[in-house]
């Protein structure tokens, strides 16, 4: 029998030191060449040539200002600013490649669904179908100030909006344009393969059709990261990659079966299954030849942590004013109106995962509160073993800490141990990100995804 297969994102953003407060300033970090092509079109290769599935790139509209109420820490540690357009490199990067996915961050509340639709179908035309969306809903009260809104639409609010933005971009990227719609001969295009979507919505109207001929995918390939019920249920009906956290080592092969379990059975309700979604953890891997040098190599990044960035982080994060909190109190679960799961993620009932405000706020800026796993590369594929096969876990999101020897030690270490025990491909079966995620010849979205049985009109078709 074939074993379980897993999948690879590297994950990261268009910034200097996007998920690592402080490590900036470690010698090996390149960070500060991120507005340049070669920056990233060496990294894509890199990933490339470890056979992953897609560079994940994560992406905020706005800068973090709730820890202290400023955006000092934030600026002087390089937390998420600068912050780069995420979709202006990917050109370059597929020129570079051939095969690697690009699995792109775009806010549904502040983009309008019409703009995004067009970014996305153009760049699944150049990258010839490699393009997915990591659909977020955004959680900064600076993104929504400085994008026209009075300030954050409330947490629920946001997915009732984001409903309806699916429905539009649905609309025009699988309903507007027929296959055959452009001809070449007599006409350029067909006029009566393209339609209108005559959408008429709470939230949008947009009475026009798609400005683009179909793309190998027509939808990119959907990603979501929710984790509170509204962000999970949305997740079950409209992802075909979910993106999690397990930060309580201790506990993440336990957190994983249940989320997978509660993430199954809202598919159901959607006529979807369970293989119909991948489900993908983020991990910060620390390697070294020996154990001893791993865990030597973890305290030293440790040292670079900024406890005012990881804070400034955080404190975006949850949408709680971490200055405000005693360093040696428990992490409690405060109301927010930002990311939910940041700070649930943190409490605990259980005495043995309590973090205090300290820990997690130290914890984060070193992992933006993924699991992080130190060893020999047998060892990190061992852990990537038991989080698969016993949690649950369809594959990965690499998070790095310095940037690019996290990723090329990964490639270069971890991928030839996965690809000996038979859990990793050795090369790309299919051409496009769907097909890396869903199997060969799955090119467009699946029969049963709502996406794809929703119709011009409104109607579902089941
Ligand atoms: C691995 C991962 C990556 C994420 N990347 C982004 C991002 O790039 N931009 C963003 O605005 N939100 C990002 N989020 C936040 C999610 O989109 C979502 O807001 C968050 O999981 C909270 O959802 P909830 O309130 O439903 O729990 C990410 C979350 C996770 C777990």
């Amino acid at each position: 029998m074939t074993k379980k297969q897993i999948h690879l994102n590297g994950f990261t953003q268009n910034s200097a030191s996007p998920h690592a407060a402080g490590l900036w300033r470690h010698p090996e970090h390149q960070g500060k060449e991120h507005g340049t092509l070669a920056y990233w079109t060496n990294l894509a290769k890199t990933l490339e040539r470890g056979k992953f599935d897609a560079l994940f790139l994560a992406d905020v509209i706005g800068v973090y200002d709730v820890y202290q109420g400023s955006n000092q820490a934030a600026l002087a540690q390089a937390v998420q600013v600068p912050a780069h357009d995420p979709l202006l490199a990917v050109s370059a990067m597929a020129q570079a490649t051939e095969k690697l996915g690009f699995a792109i961050t775009a806010s549904a509340t502040y983009i309008q669904p019409y703009q995004l639709a067009r970014q996305y179908s153009t760049l699944d035309h150049l990258t010839n179908g490699r393009i997915g969306w990591n659909i977020v809903t955004s959680y900064l009260e600076s993104e929504a100030v400085n994008l026209g809104l009075s300030g954050l639409i409330p947490h629920d609010e946001r997915y009732d909006r984001a409903e309806e933005y699916l429905d539009v971009v649905y609309k025009l990227w699988e309903q507007s344009w027929d296959d055959d719609a452009v001809v070449q001969d007599t006409q350029y295009i067909d006029p009566t393969k393209v339609r209108e979507i005559a959408h008429e919505g709470k939230y949008f109207n947009v009475p026009g059709l798609h400005l683009i001929e179909p793309s190998k995918q027509r939808t990119p390939l959907l990603f979501q990261a929710g984790s509170s019920e509204r962000g999970r249920e949305f997740a079950a009906k409209h992802a075909e990659g979910i993106f999690t956290n397990t930060q309580n080592q201790k506990n993440a092969v336990a957190e994983l079966q249940a989320f997978i379990a509660d993430i199954t059975e809202r598919l159901h309700k959607y006529g979807r299954k369970r293989e119909d979604v991948k489900i993908i953890p983020a991990v910060v891997p620390i390697i070294g030849a020996t154990e001893e040098e791993a865990y030597a190599k973890l305290e030293e990044y440790k040292s670079y942590v900024d406890y005012d960035g990881a804070a400034a982080l955080l404190s975006g994060h949850s949408g709680v004013d971490f200055s405000k909190l005693d360093p040696d109190q428990y992490v409690e679960n405060l109301p927010s109106q930002a990311m939910q799961s940041r700070l649930q993620s943190y409490t605990s009932d259980n005495v043995d995962y309590r973090w205090t405000v300290r820990d997690a706020v130290l914890y984060h800026g070193l992992t933006n509160g993924s699991e992080v796993i130190v060893g020999t590369p047998s060892q990190i594929a061992d852990r990537l073993e038991v989080l698969s096969q016993e949690g649950g876990a369809d594959g990965f999101n690499i998070r790095q800490v310095v940037n690019p020897a996290s990723f090329e030690e990964f490639v270069d270490t971890v991928v030839p141990e996965l690809q000996k025990r038979g859990i990793y491909r050795t090369d790309y079966e299919g051409d496009t990100l769907r097909e890396h995620y869903l199997g060969q010849g799955q090119v467009r979205l699946k029969d049963n995804h709502y996406g794809k049985q929703l119709r011009i009109g409104g109607e579902v078709h089941a």
